[in-house]
């Protein structure tokens, strides 16, 4: 491998001048793509066969034309590719023979000249990929691959790899090195221009694949998520349109941070939610103790829950017998029996069954209703049939309607019942520690707690199929329950997952110590585990620090490794922390970029008040120049210089309060600072 020759001054300033021409064309390209658009856009009803094609044309064609929007400060293209033979794959990875030469640009969208013919790529493109790829011992085709710099949209610079030559830059390469050590100040960027080999593979990896990350913070986990959803969008877009894309993220903070990212990359219909969110069944009102929420969230509760619910169903007693005018048809309880059984060994959601019931008892009264009139009764008759009281009282006697909120309601309100359903699964204690001490009077009156949600979601789907996502990515996944991945499970019957997190990082009571029994969970247990190792936030003196903890978390986890040699760190012992926290934003505040001071949950409004009083201003925004964060919400954020205050209480305030600790040191991009009044926590001393 060879380092990349210089390009002399003068050829410098050509090539610097065509590649300009080359943006300002494609960007006159992008203008008339949009023109083009708007204006059919405005002509849109005259085509359109009739009001709802209108409608429909007019929707398609608005997305179309805010899709072709140009931002000026957003570069068009970052990359080019001379190709001397490259193989293009198709949506697989799978080559299918085409082979391409030419000169191709890399950008954020497709762009193309009257002609139809190319001048930007689409960075999901198939033949993107070798942008991203291509190496000198496996160019795939590929002589020379440029990056651009641009400075506030203006092209500056770029860098050559000569890959034909043997040369290769990897991760010393200038621009990367710039983008990684860039201040964050605003929302989370796309990392479009950047992505790494490794990264690349997990975002192209096909729809049908899930797939399970494992990675050291900082890693490019969540940034592999975002574009994984674009690059998925791309491909399959109607399908996905019609089944949806859902990101499941920490907390709305983290979401916050995060939400600009997919429309930067023109993505501008993928939901965004935390998993509480995405199971709600109205706001939670109620509040568990420690122990019963855990019980809550464990896999043994689906059992007690599908025992509860099942249980409902009988074997009738007596026949049915219902008039239709002068003539009266009879089933009986034989009959009636063997119905409900073999319904019951179909294996439906607990509704659809009790509507096959009815169905196939209104079937026997029709045969006996046909065989005397010797004609087909109506779908009304059908109907009339199945709401007839006989069929009703049949129903409600062996196949009652359910709902969640009721079945809860009478599981957490009669320990009898409970431990009906619960016996074998739970012990007595764990059965006390459930039952509602002051029972609701109603279920509509009862105060459901978060994790009540969980089990109502769980009834929810024994009781009717949720509609099946087609792809749902599962950010900081360590720190669901069973139970809450049970509840994307059901979510995704014939969808896939992407599940990033990192098992250090898990702070929830029921964080997970393994990824097998994640995936078991979410239904996917055959999914790959793939690990991610090299990290593009933290520097490597906090890594260091930072990964002093691992051995004390419990964890079987590769370390990280940090591209980032710069940084800085002080640990300082204090008298006064208010005092030394303001004199340290103060102090941060002389550099360029983001400050975070994470502090343990019970300081942080009184330093927020500190600062404000002392004329610093935080801002409550994620991205804002200065942000006070308790500690537990800090998760998936970063900060150019994290102040992290009195880790000591950070590590006594929970249970996993050194995993805690450990995402908190993980937060600054360039700069931590560490102040305590308390000695160190141990396992940061040794
Ligand atoms: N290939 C890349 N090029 C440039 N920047 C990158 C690249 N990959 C990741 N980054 C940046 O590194 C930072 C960390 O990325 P990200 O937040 O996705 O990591 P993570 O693995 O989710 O971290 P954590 O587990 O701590 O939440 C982000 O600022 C992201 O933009």
């Amino acid at each position: 491998m060879t380092e990349p020759t210089h390009t002399p001054a003068q050829d410098l300033h050509t090539e610097l001048t065509a590649e300009r021409d080359h943006l300002a064309a494609s960007r006159a390209a992008l203008h008339a793509m949009r023109m083009r658009a708007e204006q059919m856009y405005a002509a849109g009803h005259t085509v359109a066969g009739d009001p709802f094609a209108a409608e429909m044309l007019g929707i398609a064609l608005a997305r179309r034309v805010a899709e072709l929007a140009d931002s000026q400060t957003t570069p068009l293209f970052f990359g080019r590719l001379d190709l001397d033979g490259a193989t293009v794959a198709d949506d697989t990875g799978a080559e299918h023979g085409e082979v391409v030469r030419g000169r191709f640009y890399v950008g954020r969208r497709h762009v193309s000249d009257d002609a139809g013919e190319p001048m930007v790529l689409d960075w999901r493109a198939p033949l993107s990929r070798t942008f991203y790829r291509a190496s000198a011992s496996a160019r795939l085709g590929v002589t020379t691959r440029r990056r651009f710099g641009f400075n506030d949209g203006r092209l500056t610079s770029f860098e050559d790899e000569r890959l034909s030559l043997g040369q290769e830059l990897g991760s010393a390469s200038r621009l990367l090195t710039e983008e990684i050590e860039r201040p964050r100040v605003g929302p989370m960027r796309d990392i479009v221009a950047t992505i790494q080999p490794e990264q690349d593979e997990l975002v192209r990896a096909p729809l049908e694949v899930s797939i399970c990350v494992q990675g050291a913070p900082g890693t490019g986990k969540t940034a592999v998520g975002l574009h994984r959803a674009a690059f998925l969008l791309y491909l399959h877009r109607e399908r996905l349109r019609r089944s949806g894309v859902l990101i499941v993220g920490p907390n709305s903070a983290f979401l916050g941070y995060i939400a600009a990212v997919l429309p930067a990359l023109g993505e501008l219909e993928v939901a965004q939610s935390t998993i509480d969110e995405v199971i709600a069944r109205g706001p939670a009102r109620g509040a568990d103790g420690a122990t019963s929420q855990v019980i809550k969230h464990d896999a043994r509760m689906a059992e007690v829950l599908r025992r509860a619910l099942w249980a409902k169903v009988t074997r009738p007693e007596g026949p049915i017998q219902v008039s239709d005018g002068s003539y009266r048809w009879r089933v009986d309880a034989g009959v009636l029996a063997r119905i409900v059984d073999d319904v019951r060994r179909e294996g439906l959601p607990y509704a659809l069954g009790r509507d096959r019931v009815r169905a196939r008892v209104v079937a026997l009264l029709q045969l006996q209703a046909e065989s005397r009139a010797g004609e087909s009764p109506t779908e009304a008759w059908q109907r009339r049939m199945g709401r007839s009281k006989p069929v009703a009282e049949f129903l409600d006697g062996c196949w009652p309607a359910a709902t969640p909120e009721r079945l809860l309601w009478e599981l957490l309100s009669d320990a009898r019942r409970l431990a009906a359903a619960a016996g074998g699964l739970l012990t007595d204690a764990e059965q006390a520690a459930l039952v509602w001490a002051k029972p609701a009077r109603t279920p509509r009156s009862a105060r459901w707690s978060a994790a009540d949600m969980v089990l109502l979601d769980e009834l929810a789907g024994l009781i009717e199929r949720p509609a099946s996502l087609g792809h749902v990515i599962l950010d900081e996944a360590q720190d669901l329950s069973p139970m809450q991945c049970r509840a994307i499970a059901r979510r995704t019957p014939h969808g896939s997952v992407t599940v990033l997190g990192d098992l250090a990082q898990g702070t929830s009571p029921w964080a997970a110590a393994d990824w097998a029994d994640t995936m078991a969970h979410l239904g996917k247990p055959d999914a790959g585990i793939v690990p991610l190792t090299t990290g593009f936030r933290v520097p490597h003196v906090v890594v260091e620090l930072a990964n002093r903890l691992l051995p004390f978390l419990g964890v079987n986890v590769p370390g990280g490794v940090s591209l980032r040699h710069d940084g800085e760190l002080t640990i300082t012992a204090v008298d006064d922390l208010t005092t030394a926290v303001v004199a340290e934003v103060r102090r941060a505040g002389q550099q360029p970029g983001s400050i975070g001071v994470i502090a343990p949950d019970a300081l942080a409004a009184g330093l927020r008040d500190a600062l404000t009083a002392a004329g610093e201003t935080p801002g409550v925004e994620v991205g804002g120049p200065l942000a006070v964060v308790p500690a537990t919400v800090a998760k998936g954020l970063e900060y150019d210089h994290v102040v992290v205050v009195e880790p000591a209480v950070i590590v006594g305030a929970e249970e996993r309060g050194l995993h805690r600790l450990y995402v908190v040191l993980t937060r600054a991009v360039s700069r931590l600072s560490i102040l305590h009044t308390e000695p160190l926590p141990v396992a940061l001393t040794v």
